[in-house]
């Protein structure tokens, strides 16, 4: 099968290079040095001690995605209305479009920008982009997605060990993933921490409950169904991954733009359409901007 990824980073290349030793045909669209990386030695995926070489196509055009039969959407949320649109041309009538991204509005964002319809994904992986065109997977790789087709992906992503569950409440698991990452990026990134050493200071594990305390209100009004265990799965994250700097630590540290906008930003705009106040969700966001901006 031709499979397409648009935004050839560390999500796109950690699954479009499982694609390809499933010996599909994956084309990568990322930017000029991944491409030019990649065109000259190949797709290398690091994972559990071994070096994968993956034979894939890389351009800079969106129209090389042209008769992917699928296509895997896996830019930062501040990319997807412009990336849509780049490739909304180059999409089938039957092509499956997979957003592969935190936070909980970029389905919707990539539907209206591509006119088509888009399934969501819960992305339970970690990975980096460790020099152009060596990507590190760093833990675990499930997915959990939903929406129109869902069920035919799911049997192309399974049957490339990608593990890959079709969920009813795509939209639910979207918003638990959004509660980790309101209660810890920020911090993560504000600090430059890591998530055991600031979780360890008096005081802030009741700043991670009053932050979900906010989210959860908000959730509420939006009549999410949460997955069962959230609240527990958030207090556990510290212990889980205790060495871990968030992806907006990450980004921060790098200089790049981060996604929080998307996420403790997210809930801001959703609250103020029910009248809620959130005030440490506000406080975060403006604090990670400002961090943005060193
Ligand atoms: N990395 C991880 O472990 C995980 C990430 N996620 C989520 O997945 C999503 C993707 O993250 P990640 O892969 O880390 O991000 P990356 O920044 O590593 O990858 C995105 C890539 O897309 C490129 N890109 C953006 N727009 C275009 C365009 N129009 N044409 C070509 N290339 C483009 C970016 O280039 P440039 O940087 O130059 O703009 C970048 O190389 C995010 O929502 C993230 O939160 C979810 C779970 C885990
Ligand atoms: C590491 C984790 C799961 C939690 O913050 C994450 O999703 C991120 O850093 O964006």
């Amino acid at each position: 099968m031709k499979i397409a990824v648009m935004g050839a980073g560390a999500v796109g290349c950690y699954y479009g290079a499982m694609l390809a030793l499933a010996g599909h045909q994956v084309t990568l669209i990322g930017r000029p040095a991944l491409v030019e990386a990649v065109s000259a030695n190949g797709l290398i995926l690091e994972k559990a001690g071994a070096r994968h070489v993956c034979a894939v196509q890389a351009s800079t055009d969106p129209s090389a995605i042209t008769g992917a039969q699928m296509v895997l959407f896996c830019v930062k949320s501040g990319d997807t209305a412009a990336a849509g649109a780049q490739i909304a041309p180059y999409l089938g009538d039957d092509t499956l479009l997979l957003s592969l991204q935190n936070g909980i509005s970029n389905p919707e964002t990539l539907e209206h920008a591509t006119d088509h319809k888009a399934i969501a994904a819960v992305v339970y992986m970690a990975s980096a982009m460790v020099a152009p065109g060596v990507v590190r997977h760093e833990g675990r790789g499930e997915l959990a997605i939903g929406g129109p087709d869902a069920t035919r992906a799911a049997e192309t992503l399974n049957a490339a060990q990608i593990q890959t569950e079709v969920s009813a409440n795509v939209m639910g698991l979207l918003w638990g993933k959004l509660l980790i990452n309101c209660a810890y990026n920020a911090i993560s990134a504000i600090a430059r921490m890591p998530y055991g050493t600031f979780y360890a200071v008096d005081g802030l594990p009741q700043l991670i409950e009053d932050i979900t305390a906010e989210c959860l209100a908000v959730a509420r009004a939006e009549g999410v169904t949460l997955p069962e265990g959230t609240l527990q799965t958030i207090r556990n994250v510290p212990g889980w991954m205790p060495a871990q700097y968030s992806s907006t630590a990450q980004d921060v540290m790098r200089g790049r733009p981060t996604e929080i906008d998307f996420l403790n930003g997210e809930i801001l705009r959703r609250a103020a359409r029910h009248g809620i106040d959130v005030p440490i969700n506000r406080t975060l966001t403006l604090l990670t901007k400002l961090a943005e901006m060193q």
